[in-house]
């Protein structure tokens, strides 16, 4: 199936981020506390934008069927997915709204945002929106699979929550995503290459987004941005 080879390719990838000073860093539990702030205020901007994609999602399927798990997925993103955000502004003792109140685009972020948007706008078919939306759920399932394999998190630890939750509940979200990716692509010829470059794309801005975060990116100090 197209979704086994996008997750193929994805893998390298996932090792990076696996790897990297963010996940790395929420492991040992030692991540700099302006990078996980930082994570929040891109992330939460983010989650806002993915509902949203979803709601215009909508607006272009005809089944009844695919409407409901479209809205069942506005309500994840918004209502559970605010747990590890929780856990996050917990770890660094923060109020979350006040941590997310002077949030905005970073690049890396809006990069990620704007792809996904390009395909809502520039595609008929949800897939190839739903391709750039897929690693979303499913590189966060990967990365907390082989963070929970991997460490033995005492109770106590600061995030072992946030990777409890990726870890345990993303299944429903990615097996549905595959599925509708899976079943299009079976009804296209050329185009299924660029549902399998739309999937890569946003699995490398998910790298880009944690190493954002790692390196706490913003944009140049520069006229309107000084
Ligand atoms: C950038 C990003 N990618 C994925 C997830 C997990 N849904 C998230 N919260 N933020």
């Amino acid at each position: 199936m197209l979704t086994d080879k996008m997750t193929t390719d994805a893998e390298p990838i996932i090792y990076e981020i696996y790897n990297g000073d963010f996940i790395q860093g929420l492991i040992r539990g030692d991540i700099d506390r302006d990078s996980v702030i930082h994570y929040l205020q891109a992330d939460a901007l983010y989650l806002d934008e993915f509902a949203k994609i979803y709601a215009m999602l909508i607006a272009k399927t005809g089944s009844r069927e695919m409407i409901k798990y479209l809205l069942g997925q506005m309500e994840f993103v918004f209502d559970g997915e605010s747990g590890a955000h929780d856990t996050l502004a917990q770890a660094v003792g923060m109020p979350y709204e006040e941590i997310i109140e002077s949030g905005e685009w970073f690049p890396s972020a809006d990069h990620y945002i704007k792809h996904m948007y390009y395909n809502v706008y520039a595609r008929g078919n949800i897939a190839f929106t739903l391709s750039a939306m897929a690693p979303c759920p499913y590189v966060y399932r990967r990365i907390a699979g082989l963070a929970m394999e991997n460490n033995d998190f005492e109770e106590d630890h600061p995030y072992r929550e946030w990777f409890e939750f990726y870890n345990n509940d993303m299944d429903a979200t990615v097996g549905v995503m595959f599925d509708i990716i899976d079943n299009e692509s079976q009804m296209m010829t050329e185009e299924v290459a660029v549902l399998r470059k739309n999937f890569m794309e946003s699995a490398e801005h998910e790298l880009r987004f944690f190493n954002m975060a790692a390196t706490k990116e913003r944009w140049m100090e520069v006229g309107v941005n000084a």
